[in-house]
């Protein structure tokens, strides 16, 4: 499906002014795992300071397309563009350090390291080996500790934190390299109401600060009100994209969620 079909309130006029800004820019990705089309043609424009979210049911391709725009999964098909620069075909690294950030669906940190220590990988990453770079570095490590609601706990292991507190230490790695987009894949999952809410409450301030940041959640509630701009998946495809209230009253979504799920998709 081309964007011309879809749901469209923010993808008409201006688009292309919208391209000429884009900060990431996918045109026609695809992933596939042998008969499984687990994205399949999907062209989304990421433009600077917004917070854009991905809806869609288990399994409509989410996070494949996520792993696909930090080059964890090889296209099968596509073309990748991040500050105007192609990139589909450079390593993870390689785009990380351009200044891409992400947390994963399931936490991803050290186990036998402190709390400061894990978010101190994301720091090192942005920065060279020399004093003064180091000395910014801890710094940056020290901000991102603070606002993810981790001071005092920089000495703890992340055996010795809840899980809501082990998610706060991937994000706050996430941030500590002062990324300029953060692609973030269901940050608040196992959290309670009042943890997703301090979460929510943080990537509502990034933006305000002009971070671009590219959300996965499956609270659609949450997402109508956290974000600027939804993009919503099927089996692969998107099948809506704009005004958060409009992705969400679009048929095709509704159908989504309400109709026929669970459907092979090879
Ligand atoms: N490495 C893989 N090998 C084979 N199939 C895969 C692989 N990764 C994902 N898939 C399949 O691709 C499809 C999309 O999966 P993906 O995890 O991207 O969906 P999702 O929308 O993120 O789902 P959820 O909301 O449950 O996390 C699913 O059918 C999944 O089983």
């Amino acid at each position: 499906m081309t964007s011309s079909a879809l749901a469209g309130a923010g993808a008409g006029d201006g688009r292309d002014a919208e391209v000429a800004t884009s900060v990431l820019r996918a045109d026609d990705v695809a992933v596939h795992f042998g008969g499984v089309k687990a994205v399949d043609g999907v062209s989304i424009v990421l433009t600077p300071g917004r917070l854009f979210g991905i809806l869609g049911p288990n399994g409509s391709g989410k996070s494949t397309l996520l792993a696909a725009l930090t080059r964890l999964v090889p296209l099968t098909r596509g073309r990748l563009e991040f500050e105007g620069r192609r990139y589909d075909r450079v390593r993870p690294h390689t785009i990380a350090a351009r200044g891409v950030a992400r947390t994963f669906q399931t936490v991803r940190i050290l186990p036998g390291r402190t709390v400061f220590d894990n978010v101190a990988l994301g720091a090192e990453s942005a920065g060279s080996g020399s004093k003064a770079e180091r000395g910014r570095a801890r710094e940056r490590v020290r901000r991102a500790i603070e606002r993810t609601g981790l001071s005092g706990k920089e000495r703890h292991r992340p055996d010795e934190l809840s899980y809501g507190h082990q998610r706060r230490v991937e994000i706050a790695r996430a941030i500590a390299s002062e990324p300029t987009l953060l692609l973030l894949d269901e940050p608040t999952a196992g959290m309670n109401r009042q943890e997703r809410d301090d979460i929510t409450g943080l990537l509502a301030d990034l933006r305000a600060e002009g971070l671009t940041q590219l959300l996965i959640e499956h609270d659609v509630q949450m997402m109508v009100d956290a974000c600027d701009h939804l993009f919503a998946m099927n089996f692969g495809a998107l099948i809506a994209e704009g005004e958060p209230e409009a992705v969400v009253r679009h048929p095709a979504v509704q159908e989504a969620y309400l109709g026929t799920q669970g459907r092979a998709h090879a």
